[in-house]
């Protein structure tokens, strides 16, 4: 494994990490408040097959926090800046919710670059933007502990929570998480809209949905499905965080996506 951070052309550090350098390149991205540690129930599997490189959206992780609001076009062309440093020319991509927004953007303005998409949890519009706009003045005034019992409740369905032994790991993630570089991806979101644009995506793609999912609930999954040309479709028995909750079933559909 080897770790490092890649200067972007705004300035903005961002922290990545490369495991199993043999193999096709294969790029994951987080989701809102999480980080690369999101995709630790897939590594041990994905790195065997793949150069697998995960990176911390700008805003989260050990990437640099710039403040104000985020774009979708910024948080696209840190990937693309990301892959250029590491002389990867062409590679596979799967993202999660906002990861899976920046998928949709990547899909669009850089298809002589993906090989092969999965937007994972996502939507092409998470209205309305008054709620985004609530959510970040919420965040900003009151921290990260204002919103994450809410943020949990969507993010696993209650069984889940119940059982399951990384809950504690996950919430200290979301905790630690900066709440300017929250609110600057929530801006991000706000301001995204791809519905009259999916058609325009051609490059090979799946989509994975959460049928337990309130966040971006089985309609977002069919929209991006029906929006993208030949796009293939997979709905998890999970809520928000599908490759957490599922973790070997979302693990098994990426690989098989991927043969
Ligand atoms: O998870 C994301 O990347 C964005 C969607 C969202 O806000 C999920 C949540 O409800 O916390």
């Amino acid at each position: 494994m080897i770790e490092g951070f890649t200067t972007m052309g705004d300035g903005c550090s961002i922290a990545w990490e490369q495991t199993g350098v043999e193999g096709p390149a294969l790029i994951l991205s987080n989701s809102l408040g999480t980080s690369m540690d999101m995709w630790k129930p897939q590594m041990d599997v994905l790195y065997k097959r793949f150069r697998v490189i995960r990176y911390d959206t700008r805003g989260h992780g050990r990437s640099d926090v710039p403040a104000g609001a985020y774009g979708l076009d910024r948080l696209g062309r840190d990937v693309l800046e990301l892959a250029s440093d590491l002389e990867i020319e062409r590679f596979a991509f799967c993202g999660l919710s906002l990861g899976g927004m920046i998928g949709q953007w990547l899909g669009l303005r850089a298809p002589e670059r993906v090989s092969q998409l999965v937007i994972a949890n996502s939507s092409p519009f998470m209205g309305p933007p008054s709620a985004w706009d609530a959510r970040i003045k919420l965040v900003l005034s009151n921290g990260m502990d204002a919103i994450v019992e809410g943020t949990l409740s969507r993010w696993f369905t209650q069984n889940f929570i119940a059982e399951a032994k990384n809950i504690e790991e996950i919430r200290n993630i979301f905790i630690k998480t900066d709440p300017v570089g929250y609110a600057g991806c929530c801006a991000a979101i706000r301001d995204m809209d791809m519905r009259s644009v999916l058609k325009l995506i051609h490059v090979p793609t799946l989509i994975v949905g959460g049928k337990y999912d309130p966040a971006t609930p089985p309609e977002h999954t069919y929209a991006l499905r029906d929006g993208i040309a030949g796009a293939q479709c997979v709905m998890l028995e999970a809520a928000h965080l599908a490759n957490i909750e599922q973790a070997e079933n979302f693990t098994k559909v990426l690989l098989e996506y991927f043969k």
